[in-house]
């Protein structure tokens, strides 16, 4: 219930649009009742009266009913789908605003298919929440009514059969179809997101699943989760069927009813003859209002389970907050990291313990170690993806959290081992970093990342499509795309995350030419575990195990024949003997 009232919610920048949606839906009942009861007299009365003429004005009617049926159903159609299109948009872009906050302490654990399902197929799936279960119900109850007022005009006893009726088929049905759909739907939501997950994962990961020749395996478990799937559409098409069939029972029975109970009254002379035919027609215009609560309510569970997933998400409370009160973020800043200690959740081990070091303006450090000695973390403490469990993280004298997220990534720069690069042109990428920079602008960034050349051999430049994550570029030339991107954005502050980490000993050369450059001026923290260009650096720290367990100069590192001095020589003999 609360989870629909909170949909329901949503509804209320609409409202004057599903109010006219609701009248319009009143008006198609009333012109469908109308025009079967004027018909139904036209026809008995044109046995009995004298002349034909007589029946000018129901001729009339007949004609206004069935226009006013035509109009008022169209027009309902295009502004309740035009309302709940614009709510739908809304949804997407609100959900999808509350996602980036979330990004990515608190997405790591979801799936990029099952995020995907969730902001396309479940924003979508609430379409049949809004254009079924709003207003057909205030159309059904308010048409009951009128049904029921209609009939008594006639005979009370019918008029409250009707209505038994009319309830039975408007709240009877959808009780019984919600009650065996309930499951069925949430399965089906559930169902639908795994097969989604796992088919963006293959698609994804299809060069490892053919190398490991197991795409057997994975055809067999994609189509067992279909066969799930199908089995659990099988049993909502049972349960639609059902509802059609009871639906369309209990309006012949209403129809039977009234016959039944009219007849003798019309032998008594109590209701005229020609009245016959109107109220069995009447009876049955007015189970159009009725009828399709059943299919509002057999998309129900799958509706609320859609709204659910949704605010799973979004009520998540973000990882890291903005203060009240933000200060700027300066332009040449200092960065220091104060006794830091982090660990990931509090069950897991430490990532970090008692992290110091400072970096002063345009200064350049350099963090090496092992694979899983808490590199990347440093990189998350810095960008505030997490906040530090102990200890503080300062740029320019302040501690992190006293700046504005959106300020604070603004003054960093990253180099990653993988950068992401977007299914679109060489132009869109690099304006990422930068959406207003001219054609010069774009130039001279390509021309200091190395890729000048790059772009000049591509069919159409700047303007070549670069293929879904730049599979069209090189792992250096991505890379290289990174660094334009860094100069473009400016950022006073470098964050340099095993930038060569991938690349062939030439392509890392070409590369630490352009970060060479990108270094100058700018605080530079530089994480890896190739020691290359190390002489560079203002200071070396050594990390294992989350803990700084070295530091100082490369000559000094090298000097003291600890960590440093043996990863140095390990590499040095694998550089010679390659
Ligand atoms: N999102 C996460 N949740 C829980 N633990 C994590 C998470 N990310 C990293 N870790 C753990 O934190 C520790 C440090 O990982 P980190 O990625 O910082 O190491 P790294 O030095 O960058 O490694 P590599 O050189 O392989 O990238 C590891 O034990 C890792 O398993």
């Amino acid at each position: 219930m609360r989870i629909l009232l909170r949909l329901l919610g949503f509804l209320w920048p609409f409202r004057w649009r599903v109010a006219l949606a609701t009248s319009l839906g009143i008006l198609t009942i009333v012109g469908n009742v109308g025009l079967l009861a004027t018909a139904a007299y036209v026809i008995s009365a044109a046995a009995v009266v004298a002349y034909l003429s007589m029946l000018a004005v129901p001729v009339y009617l007949v004609r206004f009913f069935s226009i006013l049926r035509a109009l008022s159903r169209y027009t309902e159609r295009v502004v309740s789908h035009d309302a709940t299109f614009r709510l739908l948009t809304n949804l997407r872009t609100w959900f999808y605003g509350a996602l980036e906050p979330l990004a990515p302490a608190r997405l790591w654990r979801y799936r990029s298919g099952d995020l995907l399902a969730r902001i396309v197929k479940d924003v979508g799936e609430l379409e049949n929440l809004y254009l079924r279960a709003v207003s057909p119900v205030v159309v059904a109850l308010l048409c009951s009514l009128l049904a029921f007022a209609l009939f008594s005009l006639f005979d009370a006893f019918i008029a409250l059969v009707v209505l038994a009726f009319l309830v039975s088929c408007g709240v009877g049905v959808p009780l019984i179809v919600e009650r065996l759909s309930r499951g069925v739907g949430r399965r089906q939501i559930a169902l639908r997101a795994e097969l989604e997950a796992r088919l963006v994962e293959d698609i994804q990961g299809v060069r490892d699943v053919l190398a490991f020749g197991r795409e057997e395996a994975e055809r067999r478990e994609i189509s067992a989760l279909d066969r799930k799937l199908g089995k659990s559409q099988r049993k909502m098409a049972l349960v639609s069927g059902l509802q059609a069939s009871l639906t369309d029972l209990l309006m012949n029975l209403c129809l039977v009813a009234v016959l039944v109970l009219a007849v003798p009254l019309v032998a008594a002379g109590d209701v005229s003859g020609v009245y016959l035919a109107l109220l069995a027609l009447v009876a049955l215009g007015s189970f159009e209002a009725v009828a399709p609560l059943g299919e509002a309510f057999r998309f129900m569970g799958r509706s609320l389970q859609a709204g659910e997933r949704l605010f799973e998400l979004v009520d998540a409370e973000p990882e890291v907050s903005d203060p009240p009160e933000t200060r700027p973020v300066p332009d040449h800043p200092l960065l220091e990291f104060d006794g830091v200690s982090f660990r990931y959740a509090a069950d897991e081990p430490p990532a970090l313990e008692e992290v110091s070091f400072r970096i002063e303006p345009g200064g350049r450090v350099a963090v090496v170690g092992p694979s899983g000695s808490g590199k990347s973390t440093l990189v998350n403490l810095i960008l505030r993806f997490w906040d530090p469990t102990g200890g503080e993280v300062r740029l320019g004298g302040h501690d992190l959290r006293e700046y504005a997220q959106a300020d604070l990534r603004e003054k960093i720069g990253v180099v990653s081992q993988e950068t992401h690069v977007f299914g679109d042109t060489l132009r869109a990428n690099l304006l990422l970093a930068a959406p207003d920079a001219g054609e010069d602008e774009l130039r001279d960034a390509l021309e200091r990342a190395r890729l000048s050349e790059t772009v000049g051999r591509l069919p159409r430049g700047l303007d070549t499509y670069v293929g879904e994550q730049g599979a069209r570029l090189s792992g250096g030339e991505r890379q290289r795309l990174a660094v334009a991107r860094a100069f473009l954005g400016g950022a006073p502050v470098l964050v340099l995350d095993e930038p060569t980490a991938n690349l062939d000993v030439l392509t890392e050369r070409e590369l630490l030419a352009a970060l060479r450059e990108l270094m100058r001026g700018r605080t530079t923290l530089m994480m890896t575990h190739r020691l290359v260009e190390m002489e560079e650096m203002d200071e070396i720290l050594v990390l294992s195990g989350g803990r700084i367990v070295e530091r100082g100069t490369h000559e000094e590192l090298v000097g003291a024949g600890g960590l440093y001095r043996r990863m140095f020589e390990v590499q040095r003999g694998m550089l010679s003997a390659t």
